[in-house]
């Protein structure tokens, strides 16, 4: 079988719906969401435990407003529009514990978060002196944040680790900052958690409710191979269906692209295989237990300091609080990382008896067992292949923009590809929306014009590209071959290594 379509749009993530919901806006009915799951909303994907519908990927509205500005995060104006349920979370409602049981050390993750802001300033002035960037560890230490103690290491996991789902060596100190402070940095109230139980991702179903016909959209319908060309791009599923389209737009994850678990003919160009592997994709698990009855203090967080290994389950929420799931006696602890990735490749088994000892040095011997234990592995599933991305130290800007680019009439869209709110949901709709406008405009203008440019990010010396930047400058300013002129300006600032605006 074939089918023919305009736009068709590969996975229905919050993306890939606010790419089908601008196309809708401009007029252009054409369109096809192609999804393997039976349901659409990507990473936002709930389950039900007990007879509570859970979060198993996305949770947090994070940072709703922007006081200074007014600005709202596109994620909370959503939520109000369909009455999402959710509730504030407290980050300063909680308990310290170490091998021994509840020890104060929130004097420590003050500390560490206090550190944590500097280095977010300290990487503002870096990028504006056009300084090189460092990992978010360098930058923590030449503030004199050396994580040593158990506690600190904790507090220090806290601080970075549980927001990022990865280590602060091994991320940008500037990029990190760019985005802490997009999201967090004018946002003042708390996060809001969402305990909706028609689940989170009931927003994106909504909204495609409202722009899609069931002939908009194939479900179960898992994509192998992907041809792209000049003139068209032609889809095969597992199922052997194929669809011919104008334009596609993929919105799988980059650990997805870093897989070969679809087939993309021609192979991409090597600029492009650099950029994806240029990024990270992080994972974070959360893992949820419910008890027979609530044997933990009151309090939205715990904090479990392990005297030997730094992440090792050291993160618990209490989901049985007010505003949340009262006396449902839920537990969830979540590990990212190594830790995360260790969790998804041991047995449910071996993970329990670990958690068990853990919650037993924490509270002491007498705690029941759970009587419900769930974790999804989404390193492990080919559709996600990890929770989020990371920008990895040593990045550039170059590389990132390299990872958007299309390739003949093949585009690229969901969080990765944000330079300020990679990772998070909001990054995802305003990237859907981005290139579901210029996908609109292409369709609508008859304006696509072939690229086949070679577009590797090149390393220049300082002064070598300040004398390229300089003599294109002065080209422009006199009018001379000005279209070349242009490109090869903003070429030579895509590919500098170093100039980051
Ligand atoms: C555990 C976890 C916790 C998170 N917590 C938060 C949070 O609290 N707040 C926040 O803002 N963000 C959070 N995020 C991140 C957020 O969920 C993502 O940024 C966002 O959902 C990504 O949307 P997307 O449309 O870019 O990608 P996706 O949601 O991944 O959409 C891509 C779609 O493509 C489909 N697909 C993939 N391969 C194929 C194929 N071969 N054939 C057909 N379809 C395919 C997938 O099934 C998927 O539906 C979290 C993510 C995870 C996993």
């Amino acid at each position: 079988r074939l089918i023919r379509t305009k736009v068709v749009i590969l996975g229905g993530g919050m993306a890939g719906v606010m790419v089908a919901r601008t196309l809708s806006e401009k007029g252009i009915s054409d369109f096809l969401i192609i999804e393997a799951e039976s349901v659409l909303g990507g990473r936002m994907k709930e389950t039900t435990f007990d007879k509570y519908t859970i979060e198993l990927g996305a949770n947090w509205i994070e940072g709703i407003r922007n006081h200074e500005t007014g600005e709202e995060n596109p994620i909370w104006t959503m939520a109000t529009k369909y009455n999402l349920t959710s509730t504030a979370t407290d980050t300063d409602d909680l308990l310290t514990y170490d091998q021994n049981g509840q020890f104060n050390y929130s004097d420590v993750v003050d500390q560490a978060f206090a550190h944590f802001k500097q280095v977010l300033d300290d990487a503002t002035k870096r990028e504006e002196s056009n300084l090189e960037d460092l990992s978010f560890a360098e930058g923590q230490r030449l503030r004199g944040w050396i994580p040593t103690t158990s506690y600190e290491k904790v507090a220090d996991w806290w601080a970075f680790d549980f927001e990022f789902a990865d280590r602060p060596t091994a991320s940008s100190m500037i990029r990190t900052a760019a985005n802490e402070k997009a999201t967090h940095g004018q946002r003042l109230e708390d996060d809001q958690f969402v305990t909706d139980q028609r689940g989170y991702a009931f927003l994106v179903r909504e909204e495609a409710k409202r722009i899609a016909t069931n002939n908009n959209i194939l479900y179960n319908s898992t994509i192998t191979t992907i041809e792209y060309s000049n003139s068209s791009v032609n889809i095969t599923l597992r199922n052997g269906l194929i669809i011919w389209a104008d334009y596609a737009i993929c919105t799988f994850s980059v650990g997805v692209l870093q897989h070969n678990d679809v087939h993309f003919i021609p192979a991409f160009p090597a600029w492009k295989q650099e950029s994806i592997f240029s990024f990270k994709m992080a994972t974070y698990t959360k893992i949820f237990l419910q008890f027979p009855h609530k044997f933990w203090s009151n309090a939205q967080f715990f904090l479990y300091a392990d005297p030997y290994r730094r992440g090792y389950y050291p993160q618990w929420q209490s989901l049985s609080e007010i505003g949340f799931f009262p006396d449902s006696n839920i537990l969830v602890v979540t590990v990212v990382a190594d830790q995360a990735l260790i969790v998804e490749a041991q047995s449910k088994n071996q993970t329990l008896i670990e958690i068990m000892d853990v919650l037993r040095s924490m509270n002491g011997k007498n705690i029941p067992e759970p009587n419900n234990f769930y974790y999804y592995r989404w390193t492990l599933d080919p559709l996600y292949r990890g929770s989020y991305s990371n920008w990895p130290t040593g990045t550039s800007l170059c590389q990132h923009n390299n990872l958007g680019r299309p390739i003949g009439r093949l585009h690229f869209t969901g969080e990765a590809y944000s330079q300020e709110y990679y990772g998070f949901l909001h990054g995802a709709y305003l990237e859907g929306l981005k290139i579901g406008k210029k996908v609109a405009d292409y369709v609508l203008n008859k304006t696509f014009r072939t690229d086949n440019r070679d577009y590797s990010c090149k390393q220049h010396s300082s002064r070598e590209q300040k004398r390229i930047i300089l003599s294109l400058l002065s080209k422009l300013k006199s009018g001379k071959n000005s279209k070349v002129s242009k490109f090869e300006f903003l070429q030579s600032i895509q590919n500098s290594h170093d100039f980051k605006r």
